[in-house]
């Protein structure tokens, strides 16, 4: 499966083209809303969300409900666009306002693309490179997947994301039942946590940041549960999934690193406290002692929770800015700034949920290649028993 993204953050809408998914799969523009509302929460967020009310368009691919094995096309309007139809060219600009209207932007913000991408394509205007470096583009991001989770919920694999730290409040490891209880517990919490304990600590401190015209960060963790061992491959490098999965949440916007299991701490141990002892029983044939390796051996699943961690970085405009260059004038200043989220690690979750699912749907249909899902599911079922077994 593929899909690409178009669209500016205040341009008239988002759209995504995705190709490959099965025949068969039922998709409701409900299954979609779900997941885009659930993007738009989170404490921290800023005017915009008050203004969007995020809602997906099916155009095309999906009859009376179920895909039809050719292209999907989903789109999600910017209701903010109306305010913008001149400042984005759409609408002629009175005489004499021209400049005051285009606003044209020649303050690179740190931390942001503009400057990079000013370069990078010649830009004297830096609107033309931030409308589209936006996170506003994971709306779709998160249409795609979840395109991909229903896909994967039909095959009985399950997807959830949330969060484990902000601004260096950390949530401990709480025993969950699974991951329902996860997900409702996690979607009830105004920071999408699962440890209640950390809740209110983790809203004081981005309430905190804001108030000291900052921003905070923070590190999400997506779980995925029911994958059959021997997704991916050794073989290549370009066909190992965690490889894949990795390379998609580096991709979120303000994301900065990625672990997989106990991730970056397996360089303080030794291997005996790091490695994952097989077993086996007649009921589940091989599995783990533990999953220390978050899921994976050699790029491919071990049929153990895949569980991966993604560390975004503080928000970078700031309401007391850094200090950067004016691109004509050479002049040093602060940047002014109109609005701005001061923290969207809860939202980022989703994100990281989402095209987390993408990436093991796609393997998982390149794998065990059918274009109908009902014989997809066979094809998978016949290869859990075939591990089983073996
Ligand atoms: C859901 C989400 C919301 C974001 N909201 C903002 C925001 O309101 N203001 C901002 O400066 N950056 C925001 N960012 C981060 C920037 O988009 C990102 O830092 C920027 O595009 C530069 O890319 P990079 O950080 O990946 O290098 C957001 C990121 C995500 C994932
Ligand atoms: C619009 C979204 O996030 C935006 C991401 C973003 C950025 O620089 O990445 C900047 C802000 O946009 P604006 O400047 O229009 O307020 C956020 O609101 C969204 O998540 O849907």
């Amino acid at each position: 499966m593929r899909y690409l993204t178009a669209g500016e953050s205040h341009g008239p809408q988002l759209t995504t083209i995705i190709e490959g998914v099965p025949a068969g799969l039922s998709i409701t523009h409900e299954d979609i809303d779900i997941e885009l509302a659930r993007r738009q929460k989170g404490h921290g967020r800023g005017r915009r969300m008050q203004i969007e009310k995020d809602q997906v368009q099916i155009l095309s691919g999906v009859r009376h409900g179920k895909a039809l094995g050719s292209p999907i096309t989903l789109a999600v309007e910017n209701r903010d666009w109306t305010h913008w139809t001149k400042i984005m060219g759409i609408e002629p600009i009175e005489e004499g306002v021209e400049d005051e209207i285009k606003r044209k932007i020649s303050r690179p913000r740190p931390g942001h693309a503009d400057l990079n991408g000013a370069i990078k394509y010649g830009h004297r205007d830096m609107r033309n490179v931030l409308e589209r470096s936006s996170a506003r583009e994971t709306t779709v991001r998160v249409a795609a997947g979840a395109v991909a989770k229903k896909l994967l919920f039909e095959l009985g694999i399950t997807v959830a994301g949330h969060v484990v730290e902000i601004g260096g409040v950390k949530a401990e490891r709480v025993p969950y039942k699974d991951l329902t209880e996860l997900q409702e517990v996690t979607e009830a919490s105004s920071v999408r946590s699962f440890d209640p304990k950390v809740e209110q600590q983790m809203m004081d401190a981005i309430d905190q940041a804001k108030e000291n015209g900052d921003s905070i960060g923070g590190v999400v963790e997506v779980i995925v549960e029911g994958m059959p061992a021997g997704v991916g491959s050794y073989v290549h490098y370009d066909r190992k999934l965690d490889a894949k999965i990795a390379g998609a949440v580096m991709s979120i916007n303000a994301f900065k690193g990625v672990e997989f299991g106990i991730g970056f701490q397996a360089a303080q141990l030794p291997g005996s406290k790091v490695h994952d002892e097989i077993i086996w029983d007649e009921e589940n044939g091989y599995t783990r002692r533990t999953n220390n390796l978050g899921g994976f051996e050699g790029g491919m699943t071990t049929g153990m929770p895949i569980v991966v961690r993604g560390v975004m970085k503080p928000i970078p405009t700031l309401y007391k800015p850094l200090n950067s260059v004016d691109i004509e004038t050479k002049e040093v200043f602060a940047a002014s700034i109109e609005r701005s989220d001061s923290c969207a690690v809860p939202a980022a979750s989703v994100v990281a949920e989402a095209v987390v699912a993408w990436e093991v749907a796609s393997a998982i249909v390149e794998q065990f290649g059918q274009d109908r899902i009902d014989l997809l599911l066979e094809n998978i079922n016949r290869s859990k028993v075939h591990a089983r077994d073996f």
